[in-house]
């Protein structure tokens, strides 16, 4: 793990230091579509179609140019921004928070030599829930599998989601097969992320992240997998294929 400052990083229940010290510690190669982000630039394109099958569906939209112009969204946890740009770009009313102050500096710079206007802010769900902050849409891509306590983490989106609202997350199953690709594949022989990036331990089931979300009073839908194909080296999302990189929508 890399080291940085204590006071780089925001503190809170669900802030677990070493893992945002981690993601601080190469916050420089988010953008870099070859660097450790590799698999997330890679699934980039599926999260999106994702989100905006699931956000258009919940709020009934018609699927233009920017469909989310009426809409108030929220990225936790947002790293770098990969979501965040093509978000704004779809219309997004958006406020990007990170318990790390090096990928805050990180993101904010990109957007601005993207020319985009994102309100980015240094904090984590449980502050911003406190300061009484609501939102349409949460995108909770990533994240939930690096938080020191998923109850407490829940229990602050729960508070930041507006009545009528949605959530939408991604993470990464706790199985053997996730261990073998997301763990030994990615980390070990691709060398895409990292060692050390991801703790098998702290996945989630689908059934546990969706039981998790229900005791935060949330209604979860069933799971969607991020499917990889390593014949075309694609990703695409599938009803079926849920052992590795799944995504599950959450209404408010
Ligand atoms: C794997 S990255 C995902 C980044 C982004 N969501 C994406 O998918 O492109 C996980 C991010 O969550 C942040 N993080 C971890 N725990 C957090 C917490 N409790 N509150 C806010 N951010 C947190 C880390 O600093 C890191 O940037
Ligand atoms: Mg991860």
């Amino acid at each position: 793990m890399t080291n940085v400052h204590p006071e780089q990083i925001a503190t809170g229940s669900t802030v677990d230091a070493d893992e945002v010290a981690f993601f601080a510690g190469i916050a420089d190669s988010w953008w870099d579509p070859k660097g450790p982000f590799k698999p997330l630039h890679q699934l980039n394109p599926t999260r999106l179609a994702y989100i905006r099958q699931e956000v258009c569906r919940h709020f009934d939209l018609k699927d233009t140019l920017r469909p989310y112009e009426t809409l108030r969204f929220l990225d936790i946890g947002c790293g770098g921004g990969l979501l965040s740009e093509p978000l704004k770009r779809l219309g997004a009313d958006l406020v990007s928070v990170d318990a790390s102050e090096k990928n805050i500096k990180v993101a904010s710079l990109h957007a601005e030599q993207s020319g985009l206007d994102i309100d980015y802010r240094n904090t984590t769900a449980e502050a911003l829930a406190d300061a009484g902050e609501t939102f349409d849409v949460i995108v909770n891509m990533e994240v939930i599998e690096h938080v020191a306590d998923v109850s407490a983490y829940l229990e602050a989106c729960r508070k930041l989601l507006k009545p009528g609202g949605i959530m939408l997350l991604s993470t990464i199953n706790r199985t053997s097969k996730a261990y073998l690709f997301a763990i030994i594949g990615a980390e070990v022989i691709l060398r895409w992320l990292p060692r050390g990036a991801h703790d098998w331990n702290k996945f989630l089931t689908p059934k546990e992240l969706s039981d998790a979300l229900e005791a935060a009073s949330f209604t979860p839908s069933a799971p969607t997998g991020f499917s990889f194909n390593p014949l075309g080296g694609r990703w695409s999302l599938s009803d079926r294929d849920v052992a590795v990189n799944y995504a599950m929508s959450a209404a408010g």
